[in-house]
């Protein structure tokens, strides 16, 4: 039997394909696998018997990655699963960036009891006027899952879409759309854009990428909307623009006391995934992974260790092995095999980055021994008898 904890609400949907062998449970210290949307898991305490954690949606920047990764814990993400949510919002940020639909609206609000509206709002609608986005030039920097669906769509609205993204992979270079100019110096889309949308991951190297220096490379009267994380942007210097007019509006996803009341910012409360359907793709996803996991050790969509997959195991036992990615590890998990007289029937070893995972199938069932001595060879971090 396993048992998973939810962090967040996780859409019905997934937790349904959990089969008898799962039961959720509240305390996390009970818990062989997490699942989880924004919570943070920074601070937590995490049990030494915890297998996994799966993150119902893209961004992993609220889990602890190489702590988890240093107990064994593999964490998973639903890639892709609400790009088509996040996409959506962001074509309704361009929309509110240049129509001031918001204003409007409050106007209509403050005037609702007023019995001339209707007449009023004729001599009033100047003050909400804006422009049009076909013809506008914007600038998509990450063309991952989210990227590559706004460039799509932004030029079927008549966009002129400039792309920047250095690590492109293979599928979503294919995915995109032959009208997009490819970008080789961030430069160039601060330079040339009259709108630009980050779709970056946080990492170190993204934090704050968006600053005075970027900015004071860009057009005047710029828009910036940004629905992949706060941090990516220094929004001090963010606010400073919007109040000098060298930005004209930023669309956040991401409220904060900073940004929540700030000039010319339109901040939305984190509602790029908040539909229906990226709620159920992303739990059915998350819960997919961990049951392969949890049932036959098998990793996909993992952001901190490499992709391993054997199906399901036809052979008499079946060995996880979470560890350092170091020399002569299968060696010695070979030896203490061999040494017990078990044949390896079928072997697969991945890594990625400074971790690795091994999964062994056995010709038969490894005794208590052999698993205790393979925990006890350096640089194994975790092993589970699957089987
Ligand atoms: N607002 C929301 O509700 C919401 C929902 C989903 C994702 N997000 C955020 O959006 C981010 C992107 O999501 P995604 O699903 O498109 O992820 P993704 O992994 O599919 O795409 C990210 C892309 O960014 C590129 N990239 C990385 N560093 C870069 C750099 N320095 N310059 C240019 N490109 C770079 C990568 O090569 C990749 O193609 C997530 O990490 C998450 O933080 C927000
Ligand atoms: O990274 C993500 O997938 C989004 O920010 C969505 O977060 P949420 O699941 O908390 O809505």
């Amino acid at each position: 039997m396993f048992k998973y904890k939810c962090l967040n609400p996780i859409a019905g949907v997934g937790l349904e394909l959990f089969n008898n062998k799962y039961d959720k449970c509240e305390d996390v210290n009970d818990a062989d696998a997490i699942l989880v949307r924004s919570a943070s898991m920074h601070d937590m305490e995490l049990p030494d018997t915890l297998e996994a954690v799966a993150r119902a949606g893209a961004g992993v920047n609220n889990i602890p990655l190489d702590k988890c990764a240093d107990k064994g814990i593999v964490v998973f993400n639903t890639p892709g699963a609400n790009a088509n949510g996040v996409k959506e919002l962001v074509l309704a940020g361009l929309l509110l960036a240049s129509r001031d639909v918001v204003g409007g609206i409050n106007w209509v609000q403050s005037e609702r009891a007023n019995e001339d509206i209707a007449k009023l709002t004729e001599k009033e609608k100047k003050n909400f006027a804006g422009c049009e986005i076909k013809g506008k030039k914007l600038g998509i920097i990450g063309l991952g899952a989210i990227g590559v669906l706004v460039a799509n769509a932004a030029t079927h609205l008549g966009m002129e879409v400039y792309g920047y993204d250095p690590y492109i992979s293979v599928d979503a270079a294919w995915n995109l759309s032959r009208s997009i100019k490819h970008i080789q110096a961030v430069e160039d889309i601060y330079k040339e854009c009259d709108y630009i949308t980050i779709h970056v991951p946080l990492l170190d190297a993204t934090r704050k990428m968006i600053n005075k220096e970027s900015i004071a490379k860009m057009k005047d009267g710029v828009v910036v909307l940004n629905f992949a994380r706060d941090l990516l942007v220094e929004e001090t210097d963010m606010v400073e623009a919007l109040k000098n007019g060298k930005v004209k509006r930023y669309v956040s996803d991401f409220p904060n006391t900073t940004m929540a009341g700030a000039k010319n910012a339109i901040v939305i409360p984190h509602l790029g995934a908040s539909t229906e359907e990226s709620e159920d793709n992303c739990a059915m996803m998350a819960v997919k992974e961990l049951m392969d996991y949890m049932e036959n050790g098998n990793i996909k969509n993992s952001v901190n260790y490499p992709a391993c997959d054997m199906g399901e195991c036809i052979h008499a036992c079946r060995i996880a092995i979470n560890h350092r990615n170091v020399k002569n590890m299968i060696g010695q998990f070979a030896s203490v095999f061999g040494e017990a007289d078990i044949n390896i029937a079928n072997m697969m070893n991945a890594s990625k980055g400074d971790f690795a995972y091994s999964l062994f199938d056995l010709e038969k069932a490894a005794p208590e021994e052999v698993i205790s001595r393979i925990k006890t060879i350096d640089g194994v971090l975790k092993v589970r008898v699957i089987k």
